[in-house]
């Protein structure tokens, strides 16, 4: 009950941090509205009692057409003002869930089932709390209409008080028939998941080619329809059920109604009321019967969306839960001796198996630093864990000999920048795409320019009808479609934009260039690295599969199942004899 109750808060809070003049016009109109109807059986009442006693009618014509401008007026009001504070409270929700997802600062969210159902869940009915405005309003509005309706029929026999009770029957049913429904919807989060998944690969021009090459249509079809099935039957038992529940609430409240209809009728026989209370109560009690039903269908959509504020007000907690805590220092603006990882072993959320197991090693600043390593081996984890999408689970991480957790994670990631195999397509202007690897400098062209020098990607922008003014992508009309060496390389260009980066991760950014290229491309950031190493101490960590390349790092690292294998210069590895210098050969003679 508290937590509904402050999840109803936080809606509330958020309508009118949205869109506070349009929610102060939906709320009023709609409690006016409310109030308005049985001031219109009210207006009759006294109309009629006016005509018995012959003493005129104005007064009742005057609340009767008062009730009747109000009602017709705060409608119009409403209908002009509604759906705009709908789109306002959906596009600040979104904004909001994207900060608060955006704003977490690991990545274990994304990989945690129960977090990530979660997410999945508010997506799915994010939209509910769009409308959710409006079944606040319209909940306010029942609520301030039925004390309206229950005190005019008090007047007529204090037993009608008992009303609402049959009202509460029937919301209190709707309430749980909500709950199932919404329990239910949870419970199959995950399968709702994988068809997303699902379709998307269907849908997607971007899985087109291997959706048709291994013929997957059929198998994905056939998956999609279990899964739906999975998904929907137990869905479909909360639905009967919750159904039955609001039966029984219907019933119970629609035999109270009649009986109180009954009793006026017999109360008129007994000579205790008159005409103007028997149209009142039988004008009335049907309002109560629509304002009970009013509440049970608004308190249906409310629980809803109750449910997914709680969901939201969760994830919101969670994001604060794994905010930085305590005295954090900023990353330092130079390195003078190095990154140190001293016995770290790291699980992913989840994962049966440590990725890493017990690593000690010391990345010294100013150096160029090349992991290889087997598919598996650990390397894309170290990069991880450098970057602090996530902690250690043992051992630490030590920038010049403070713990990287009490360094400020959103200070660490300006200090420094980071080139991914799995780049986003951002399709934007080339500019942009690449300007936003340091947004402060997003309008500065001269540095967008320098980057695309120092990603060698002078050729793909000179291809570009507009240069770097052209919008890449083909989702867009006018967009240039680029090839997957081409985006590598505007996101290589993204990577270089912050100026000497204390720390400068490239994890395979090139797997999609050729290996000269890739050759003469790490030659360019051992010269880049160079400088950024005489003004910052700054290291640069690649991560490549091929030994051509990384074979000019400073220091080579050799990640062999969760650990370090050897470590060393090209030619102290080669000396070494192991099993750097037995992949090296390997390769070299594959290409001879
Ligand atoms: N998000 C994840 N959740 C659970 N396990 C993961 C996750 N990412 C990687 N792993 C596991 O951690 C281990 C190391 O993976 P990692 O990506 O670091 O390897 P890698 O050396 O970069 O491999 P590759 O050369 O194929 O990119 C693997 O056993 C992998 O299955």
């Amino acid at each position: 009950m508290r937590e509904t109750f402050r999840s109803g808060l936080t809606l509330f809070g958020l309508v009118i941090r949205s869109a506070p003049l349009l929610a102060a016009a939906e709320f009023s109109a709609a409690i006016i509205i409310a109030v308005a109807v049985p001031l219109q059986t009210y207006g009759l009442g006294l109309v009629v009692d006016g005509i018995a006693a012959g003493d005129g009618v104005l007064r009742g014509m005057v609340v009767l057409a008062g009730a009747i401008i109000a009602y017709f007026g705060c409608r119009i009001l409403s209908s002009a003002v509604q759906s705009a504070m709908e789109d306002r409270v959906e596009g600040s929700l979104n904004r909001e869930l994207l900060a608060i997802t955006t704003g977490i600062p690991g990545l274990e969210h994304h990989e945690r089932p129960d977090v990530a159902d979660r997410l999945a869940v508010i997506r799915e009915e994010s939209r509910y709390l769009k409308y959710g405005a409006t079944t606040l309003a319209s909940a306010l509005a029942v609520a301030a209409g039925s004390v309206t309706v229950l005190a005019l029929l008090v007047v007529v026999h204090p037993l009608f008080i008992l009303l609402p009770l049959l009202g509460t029957v029937r919301v209190l049913c709707a309430g749980r028939a909500g709950r199932l429904r919404l329990r239910a919807m949870e419970a199959t989060a995950d399968r709702h998941r994988m068809i997303d998944m699902l379709t998307e690969i269907a849908k997607s021009p971007r899985h087109g080619l291997e959706v048709r090459t291994f013929r997957l249509g059929d198998f994905i079809t056939e998956r999609l329809a279990l899964l739906h099935s999975q998904r929907d039957e137990p869905r479909w038992a909360a639905a009967k059920r919750a159904a039955g529940i609001d039966v029984i609430g219907r019933i119970v409240s629609a035999l109270g109604y009649g009986g109180a209809i009954g009793f006026v009728v017999w109360l008129s026989t007994q000579g205790t009321v008159g005409p103007s209370e028997i149209v009142m109560v039988v004008l009335l009690v049907p309002q109560v019967d629509r304002a009970a039903a009013e509440l049970s269908n608004s308190s249906n959509e409310l629980t809803w969306a109750l449910g997914t504020v709680a969901n939201f007000r969760w994830l919101r907690d969670y994001a604060r839960s794994h905010a930085p805590t305590g005295e954090l220092s900023p990353a330092p603006a130079r390195l003078e001796t190095g990154i140190r990882f001293s016995d770290v072993t790291f699980s992913y959320p989840g994962a049966q198996r440590a990725s890493l197991e017990s690593v000690d090693l010391f990345l010294p600043a100013g150096s160029t630093v090349a992991f290889v390593g087997d598919n598996g081996a650990g390397k894309s984890t170290l990069v991880k864990l450098l970057a602090r999408f996530y902690d250690p689970s043992r051992g630490t991480i030590e920038v010049d000999g403070q713990d990287l957790r009490q360094i400020d994670p959103e200070s660490w990631r300006r200090a420094m920048s980071a080139g991914f195999q799995d780049f986003v397509k951002f399709e934007f202007e080339t500019k942009e795409a690449i300007g936003i690897g340091d947004l402060p400098r997003l309008d500065d062209r001269a540095a967008i320019e320098h980057a695309v020098v120092r990603a060698d990607a002078e050729g793909v922008v000179e291809h570009l009808p507009s240069g770097l003014d052209t919008q890449i992508g083909s989702r867009f009309s006018g967009g240039v479609e680029l090839s997957g060496g081409q985006w590598q390389r505007v996101a290589l260009a993204r990577s270089f934009m912050r100026n000497d980066p204390v720390l400068l991760l490239l994890d395979e950014p090139t797997a999609a260039i050729d290996p000269e290229s890739e050759s003469a491309l790490f030659e360019r950031f051992a010269a880049a690295s160079a400088t950024t190493a005489a003004n910052t101490g700054g290291i640069t960590v690649l991560v490549s599969h091929r030994f051509s390349t990384v074979r000019m790092a400073d220091l080579i690292v050799v990640v062999e199942d969760g650990g370090i294998a050897e470590a060393g210069s090209h030619e102290e590895l080669m000396a070494a004899n192991g099993h750097y210098a037995e992949m090296f050969e390997l390769q070299a003679r594959s290409y001879r």
